[in-house]
């Protein structure tokens, strides 16, 4: 390789290129060090500019309504006056206590912090930050959940000096500004709390877990190593006091890394639609039998059947669990020419919401797609349908009742299967098979290891990798004389993935990321 024109410049030069260096929110110490600093950096920032960090926030953090127990939380520099107020001992025989216990769950009183009435009968618990969830102290009063009670105990919190109610997700931000959770965590947190599938629950709790962080990490920790090399060139000159070789590792890290970077992005999408749920449209001529698939599914009567052809509309979606996926199945209008105004409407949204799916499952009726040929019975596709028809196309081939003997020899697509929703008949395997067909392609395999699990949950993640992909792409197309370039384009894609776990400063996704939390949260 060529030795830079210029390796560093004059010694001053190099000073001063390494304390901007220093000053850019990518730095070439350890990573966790790096974000261990700038989350202290922004706390810090927090604490200057505004009141936030400083006030104890409360929140009721259990659903409202009659039950058996509701737990409110207090977090925050006041959390132990809270406790002084409110939580005195169960009997009155006991000796109250000067401090909590912390960690420790025990029956106490909670009572009016003015008039010492008492107002429920309950436990408490106090976590000493930074060793609880937000990384401040928190206090959690278990209470029993009645509207009189919450709200007596909510009205005593609020004449607390310091404290105010929470606003939606603000527990969970303080946990993040704490660095307790990186952003994917906060987000995997999100996921979990709305989770309805198994497959849903699993990749969420992976993800709240820090598995997502830590592979986001590996990644940058791997950029950063390779700019730490190209920095070594600048500043010493390859050959002088570093050894030959180094921009070919760099280089060669960096192809590994592309190549790792890519494999993610061409997941199908399967972690954010498995997440969102998996869109699958139902579509066929008219009365094929596709309502009364959506009916069978759904194991209710959700759209209206009839005999008579052009009976749905307008499109019936229902989000359903189908052998543990997330499923959001789509009933269409019949596909036919028609000269009926709101039909065509109807046919027209059908052939969107096809385009338009992740998935989607063809019904014809038997009797009525059949053609005998020299060959032996085969299936027919009307031709209103054929634009639709993709390799990727599922067929349910309905009716089978009235089908006779004669069944098709070949078969429409690569997965067809023969049923009679009527009499039940083949039903069953249907639904294993489709289920099955479905986990092949958007499932973990049953082998939980990580190489199975969608790294990427969000568009949020796909654009940052893109963007690191483009920065990485650009480095490597850096002439080899120009290390200066090529350490600036590595710098941008750390900066990049940077921005996927938030240790690069996003106020925007931060709003974006938090803002769907409920309150208590
Ligand atoms: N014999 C028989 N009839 C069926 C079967 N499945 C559905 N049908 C009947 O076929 C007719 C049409 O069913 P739908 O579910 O309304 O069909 P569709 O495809 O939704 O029809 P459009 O909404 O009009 O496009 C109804 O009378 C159903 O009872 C089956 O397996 N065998
Ligand atoms: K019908
Ligand atoms: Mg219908």
């Amino acid at each position: 390789m060529q030795k830079p024109k210029d390796p560093g410049g004059t010694k001053a030069k190099g000073l001063s290129r390494m304390n901007w260096y220093r000053d850019s929110s990518v730095s070439v110490q350890h990573p966790g060090q790096g974000h261990r600093a700038k989350l202290e950096d922004k706390v810090q920032k927090e604490l200057v500019s505004s009141d936030a960090q400083r006030r104890t926030i409360y929140a009721l953090s259990t659903p409202p309504g009659k039950a058996g127990v509701a737990v409110v939380r207090i977090s925050g520099p006041d959390a132990l006056n809270a406790w002084t107020a409110m939580v005195k001992p169960h009997s009155s025989t006991k000796r109250q206590k000067s401090h909590p216990e912390p960690w420790k769950l025990e029956r106490c009183r909670v009572t009016d912090p003015k008039t010492g009435d008492v107002l429920d009968d309950g436990l408490a618990v106090f976590f000493r930050g930074p060793k609880s969830f937000t990384t401040q102290d928190v206090l959690e009063l278990h209470i029993h959940s009645g509207r009189a009670i919450i709200s007596s105990v909510l009205a005593s919190l609020s004449r607390l000096p310091g404290c105010r109610p929470a606003e939606a997700g603000e527990f969970t931000r303080r946990a993040f500004e704490g660095g307790r959770l990186d952003l994917t965590q906060v987000e995997g947190l999100k996921d979990l709390i709305n989770a309805e599938t198994d497959s849903q629950r699993r990749i969420a709790l992976k993800t709240a877990e820090g598995d997502t962080r830590a592979r986001f990490e590996e990644l940058r920790a791997s950029i950063i190593k390779s700019l730490a090399m190209i920095e070594a060139i600048i500043d010493f000159g390859e050959g002088e006091d570093i050894e030959e070789g180094v921009y070919e590792q760099a280089r060669e890290r960096v192809t590994k890394l592309h190549g790792t970077i890519m494999h993610h992005l061409s997941d199908n999408r399967r972690g954010e639609i498995l997440r969102s749920g998996i869109r699958l449209a139902i579509f066929g001529p008219p009365n094929a039998g596709k309502s009364t698939l959506l009916n069978f599914l759904a194991q209710r009567d959700a759209a209206i059947v009839t005999a008579v052809p052009g009976t749905t509309r307008d499109i019936l979606e229902l989000s359903l669990d189908i052998g543990g996926l997330p499923v959001v199945v789509a009933d269409t209008a019949g596909l036919r020419q028609t000269d009926d105004l709101v039909e065509s409407i109807g046919v027209e949204r059908a052939r969107k919401a096809v385009k338009e799916s992740d998935v989607s499952l063809c019904v014809l009726s038997l009797p009525d797609a059949i053609l005998d040929t020299a060959d032996g019975p085969r299936i027919q596709i009307p031709p209103s349908l054929e634009s639709l028809i993709t390799p990727n196309t599922l067929f349910l081939l309905n009716k089978a009742d009235l089908s006779g003997s004669a069944l098709p020899v070949r078969t429409p697509g690569a997965k067809t299967w023969v049923a009679s929703l009527n009499t039940g008949e083949g039903t069953e395997k249907f639904l294993d098979n489709f289920a099955a067909a479905l986990r092949e392609r958007y499932d973990l395999s049953d082998d939980q290891s990580t190489q199975y699990t969608p790294l990427i949950t969000h568009a949020r993640h796909r654009t940052h990798l893109e963007s690191a992909l483009r920065f990485l792409e650009a480095f490597l197309d850096t002439p080899s004389d120009d290390v200066v370039l090529a350490a600036e384009e590595l710098r941008y894609a750390a900066q990049a993935i940077g921005k996927v776990s938030g240790l690069i400063d996003v106020e925007d996704v931060l709003d974006s990321v938090f803002r769907d939390f409920c309150i208590g949260k």
